[in-house]
């Protein structure tokens, strides 16, 4: 334990990212109010709560993106925010960062040299992530000439590039068809067996079944962590939508 935070225990040892009391504030409004949370590794962890009850916030917090102004966070072992960590997880950002007027190729190949990919590997890389996302026939088109929901899938591809221990999803699927969104899930519960902890918010129910574990969040505070089926057996429910309600989770927009 460093001298600097002598009142944090240490995080188990299969602890990825660990929330110790995050306090997160705009102005006078407490939007996370003291969040304590361990995601372990090799589970997809899905944070679920309405509209406006601090989501993106908290994953912002996880990325480092945002700082903290109460509590602590790692990753990795590693004090969030940390530069260096760049290189070891993913992330999707809610909206999409793509330079809209170069093609989904040159996007890869720029998020690629952030991440000192290069040569063979870089394409090798590239061909793979495009064919997750069922967008190989649409690497040299112009980002502008794209859907919303291609833009969406370019992102997840961006995110998967270097091959992270982490991956941090917000909203992954969101303006996808079932069938892709389907697909993408598949790939999502691979890469899940292969070792990678996921992190994501969805307001798809049975993405939330999905998930090993789910995070229900509300007006800040976070008020049930357990897998689907538990929360469903607590809750005396038998989907997760029931669940929530019941635990004044509230509906999804
Ligand atoms: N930079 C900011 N300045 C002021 N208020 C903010 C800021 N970022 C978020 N908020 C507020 O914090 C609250 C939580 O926002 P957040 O985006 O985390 O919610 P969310 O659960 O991700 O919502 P959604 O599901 O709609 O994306 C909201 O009331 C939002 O208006």
């Amino acid at each position: 334990m460093s001298a600097s935070h002598p009142f944090v225990p240490p995080s188990s040892s299969a602890s990825v990212v660990d929330l110790r009391e995050v306090t997160r504030k705009f102005g006078d409004r407490t939007v996370l109010d003291q969040i304590t949370l361990e995601v372990r590794r090799g589970e997809i962890f899905g944070l679920l709560g309405p509209s406006g009850s601090g989501k993106t916030t908290l994953i912002k917090l996880i990325t480092g993106i945002d700082q903290a102004d109460g509590g602590i966070v790692h990753m990795l072992g590693e004090k969030m925010p940390k530069l260096a960590m760049l290189q070891r997880f993913g992330y999707m950002a809610q909206s999409d960062a793509l330079y809209n007027e170069l093609t989904a190729r040159e996007n890869l190949q720029f998020f690629a040299s952030l991440y000192s990919l290069a040569g063979a590997r870089r394409n090798e890389r590239i061909q793979a992530v495009m064919g997750v996302v069922d967008l190989l026939d649409h690497l040299n088109k112009p980002v502008s000439a794209y859907s919303g929901g291609m833009k969406r899938r370019l992102s997840l591809a961006i995110s998967l590039l270097h091959e992270p221990e982490v991956l941090i999803l917000d909203e992954p699927t969101v303006g996808i068809d079932p069938v892709l969104r389907q697909s993408i899930w598949k790939e999502l519960l691979t890469l899940r067996d292969q070792g990678t902890t996921i992190i994501l918010t969805t307001h798809v129910m049975d993405e939330a079944d999905k998930c090993d574990r789910i995070g229900l969040i509300r007006d800040g505070h976070l008020t049930a962590v357990d897998s689907p089926d538990a929360l469903k057996t607590k809750t005396g429910t038998t989907t997760i939508e029931d669940a929530f309600i019941v635990l004044g989770g509230g509906i999804q927009a």
